[in-house]
């Protein structure tokens, strides 16, 4: 049965010292200070779509509502937390804190972007509201989990455009994953993007993604010759064979592959298919093509497998390759090419120590692009007379909007447009109010179905690989003045 726990079904007793010491460090301080129940505003963001693509794939989120609604200190986590020393030998935490936490329990508000979401740079995925302690606690694991699967599930979707909506994707890339969990949550990202498919048996069973796979070379090299080897292998999987055919000679292995498929059609069973490991992978897709239909086999599909990512299964299929099944492994679990997502989770209001309202916050830098946005924001996604998405408002919810509503470039405020559309929708959905999960989070099939709708609503513009659109995302423009009274006024306050 899949599991609505992705995360902590695997892990137990407690998952909650998955964190950064530092943000039990603050905590810790917080808490001394008398400012743990301080009202604050947290946003969850990626500054750069990945892979210089021009969207990203919102994921992981099922696997952070389930680490919230785990979160709570256990004997063995306070223990070991009483147990850490400071420089001089002393005790890190006062067993008074320790006692804080054992009693801590969630109770922010979160509101998120449902997995499977079409994302853009600077678009809360995730907003956290509640206590500033609980809220700054949460960072580091809200981090970790969705930063992964987001860039996992981006380079699926993107794999997906390559080969198109025909051809089928199998994940293979346990053995080369970045660890045990790599592999686990990379494969259920990967499926969630775009694969139909895993050989990840784990991941089968935990999150009822389908199994799929053929064999190693070392099947053929444990028998005396390939065709004995592929008889074996048809004898044991008479429906289910698909042999790999490169060991020693790619076309004797078509060759080998065909005879064991008549043998298996006089017994009433038919081959499933070849795989390709090897070589040139046009040219020998098109001859494996040639002789499986010259021998009446038309049906027989072509795996091919080999370091394969989004630009050589474009240019595989640009040259005209017969290739039908994508075997994708190392490039996809660890997304070679850019192997982190740069989320960043800032704090973006404090309620005053007084209660009499709320402080808005920014972290700014030399680059405009790494300052943070201040407010309670909300993404609204404008769509045009089609239903199709035409630009993204981020707002102030803690604002009133005016009736004549414009969006501003954050990078270029001198870029602005004026919003028409009356058609919109808000990404940002509660998930959590005072600590209770009140979502009713889709399965991931579903969130994998939203993927494909999603990506199918957009321009194809903002989905190519080379100088993809960008698609136009602004700060409503109150927010857009406001943001830069306040960081002219965090500038002034820096000596000349
Ligand atoms: N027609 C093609 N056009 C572009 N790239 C291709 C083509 N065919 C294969 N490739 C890619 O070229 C790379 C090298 O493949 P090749 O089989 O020559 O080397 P290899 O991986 O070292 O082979 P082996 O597995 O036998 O050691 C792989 O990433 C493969 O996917
Ligand atoms: O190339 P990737 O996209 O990472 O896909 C997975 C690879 O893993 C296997 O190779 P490996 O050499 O590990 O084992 P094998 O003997 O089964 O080929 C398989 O044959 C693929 O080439
Ligand atoms: O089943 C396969 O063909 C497979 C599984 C894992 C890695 N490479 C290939």
């Amino acid at each position: 049965m899949p599991t609505n726990a992705p995360l902590s079904g695997l892990y137990r007793p407690s998952l909650s010292l998955l964190t950064d010491l530092y943000q039990l460090t603050m905590a810790y301080g917080y808490w001394r200070k008398g400012m743990q129940d301080r009202e604050a505003v947290f946003h969850l963001y990626f500054r750069k779509p990945p892979f210089a693509g021009g969207y990203a794939v919102c994921a992981g989120l099922a696997y952070a509502v389930d680490w919230l609604e785990q979160l709570r200190f256990g004997e063995e986590d306070l223990a070991y937390l009483g147990a850490l020393r400071g420089r001089k030998g002393n005790a890190l935490f006062d067993p008074a804190f320790l006692d804080y936490l054992r009693d801590l329990r969630f109770t922010c508000d979160v509101d998120a972007i449902a997995e499977g979401t079409v994302v853009f740079a600077n678009e809360p995925l995730i907003r956290v509201r509640g206590p500033l302690l609980q809220a700054q606690l949460i960072e580091t694991a809200l981090l970790t989990l969705v930063n992964f699967q987001t860039l996992i599930a981006t380079k699926a979707a993107r794999i997906r455009e390559a080969v198109g909506p025909n051809d089928q994707i199998l994940e293979f890339g346990l053995r080369r994953a970045q660890g045990f969990d790599g592999g686990l949550s990379a494969t259920r990202a990967a499926y969630l993007g775009g694969a139909d498919g895993t050989s990840n048996v784990l991941a089968g069973q935990q999150f009822g993604i389908p199994v799929r796979g053929t064999h190693a070379h070392s099947w053929v090299m444990a028998f005396e010759d390939e065709e004995e080897a592929f008889d074996a292998y048809a004898d044991a999987f008479p429906d289910d064979s698909v042999f790999l055919v490169d060991t020693y000679d790619t076309l004797e292995g078509v060759r080998n592959a065909i005879r064991v498929a008549q043998r298996l059609r006089a017994t009433g069973h038919e081959l499933g298919g070849i795989r390709l490991d090897s070589g040139d992978l046009t040219y020998l897709s098109r001859e494996a093509r040639r002789l499986l239909d010259e021998a009446g086999f038309p049906q027989v599909r072509i795996v091919a497998s080999n370091d394969l990512d989004e630009q050589l299964v474009t240019a595989l299929k640009l040259e005209g390759a017969r290739i039908d099944t994508w075997g994708i492994g190392t490039k996809l679990v660890t997304a070679y090419d850019q192997p982190a997502l740069g989320g960043v989770y800032k704090l973006a209001a404090l309620q005053r120590a007084d209660g009499s309202g709320w402080d808005y916050t920014v972290k700014i830098s030399e680059q405009l692009a790494k300052t943070s946005i201040p407010g309670i924001l909300q993404v609204r996604r404008y769509l045009g007379a089609n239903g199709k998405p035409v630009a993204d408002m981020l707002y102030n919810t803690a604002e009133e909007l005016p009736a004549d509503l414009t969006i501003v470039d954050p990078m270029d405020p001198t870029r602005r447009r004026p919003v028409k559309s009356e058609q919109y929708r808000e990404l940002l959905e509660p998930v959590f109010r005072q600590g209770k999960l009140v979502a009713d989070l889709p399965t991931l099939q579903e969130s994998r179905e939203r993927v494909h709708q999603e990506l199918a609503s957009f321009d194809p513009s903002i989905r190519r690989f080379l100088n993809p659109h960008v698609y136009p995302v602004g700060l409503e423009a109150g927010l857009n003045s406001f943001r830069t009274q306040l960081i002219l006024e965090k500038r002034a306050v820096r000596p000349a």
